[in-house]
């Protein structure tokens, strides 16, 4: 039987993409779509989607879930509406699969006990490339061996949180290896400030935007006359949807929830 899978977001970058995916894929279909506007359309009415894409748009999730009962609602739309959103999804039944980023760690809390009390599966996920989750489970390993790190990411100039969901769960992986510790000279000053960057537990993130890229990062570990770095690059947003579709079917055989796909790969 067919997953039934409802998109968040789909006339955005990501979610065109993820549209395409489930619409190729052939364990799924895709049921519904939620945007904020174009109620009473369905995709191909969009200049943007070809005719066989027949599936409605809603703007309201109650009614989406009551006239095509997804299973799965992936969400790739703003920081300002993924709480929401993912709140809603669990608390109709349907399990959540989110790549979209910026949530709060109280936000996280908050979504993990309601998987937990309604058994349901949800996945959460600030990087859905295979390479990207490499990057960080390599980045965690050389933390123990070398623990001055700091991280570049570098994305395109179009996205609205910073630092990156990637460079947030990189850093949180260190720290549970690393003994916390504060990097640089002990008197060191800001004379810009945010010339060092944003700090977690005593590690610094720097953000980069600017058009051209997609989505990247370093991550820098110096040691005794010697540094390693760490690369991933997302050359295109096609390299996010393998992980797209390989969550879609995990979350179904889930019953509770996962913040991070190197706790499921
Ligand atoms: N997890 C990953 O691997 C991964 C990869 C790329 C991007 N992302 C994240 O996915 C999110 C989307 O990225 P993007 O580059 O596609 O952005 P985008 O701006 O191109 O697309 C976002 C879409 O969401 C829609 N939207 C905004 N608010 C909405 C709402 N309340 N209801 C319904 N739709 C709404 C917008 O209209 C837009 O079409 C970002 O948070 C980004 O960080 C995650
Ligand atoms: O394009 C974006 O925005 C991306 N966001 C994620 C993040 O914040 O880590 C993943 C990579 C692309």
């Amino acid at each position: 039987m067919s997953i039934r899978v409802a998109i968040a977001g789909p006339r955005g970058k990501m979610g065109a993409e993820a549209v395409h995916t489930v619409m190729k894929h052939d364990k799924m279909e895709l049921v519904a779509v939620l945007d904020y506007k174009e109620v009473g359309k369905t995709l191909a009415d969009l200049e943007m989607f070809p005719a066989s894409y027949t599936a409605p748009i809603f703007t309201d999730m109650s009614e989406l879930v009551e006239a095509t009962a997804p299973d799965v609602l992936v969400d790739l739309t703003s920081p300002h509406a993924v709480y929401k959103h993912t709140k809603e999804a669990l608390n109709l039944n349907v399990r959540p699969v989110i790549g979209t980023t910026g949530f709060t760690d109280e936000q996280l809390v908050e979504l993990s006990a309601i998987a937990k009390e309604k058994e349901l599966g949800c996945i959460i996920a600030p990087n859905f490339a295979i390479g990207a989750i490499l990057m960080m489970k390599f980045a965690k390993e050389a933390a123990k061996y070398l623990p001055d790190v700091e991280i570049i990411e570098m994305h395109h100039d179009q996205k609205l949180d910073a630092p990156s969901g990637t460079a947030v769960k990189t850093a949180q992986l260190i720290q549970e290896v690393r003994a916390q510790k504060m990097q640089g000279h002990p008197e060191e000053k800001e004379t810009l400030k945010g010339a060092r960057g944003a700090e977690l537990d005593g590690m610094r993130i720097h953000s980069v935007r600017l058009p051209g890229l997609v989505a990247h990062q370093q991550v820098l570990f110096g040691g005794d006359g010697q540094l390693l770095t760490i690369r991933h690059d997302s050359l295109n947003r096609n390299s996010f949807m393998s992980g797209v579709a390989f969550c879609v079917e995990e979350v179904m055989k889930m019953d509770q929830l996962v913040y991070g796909l190197e706790n499921i790969i």
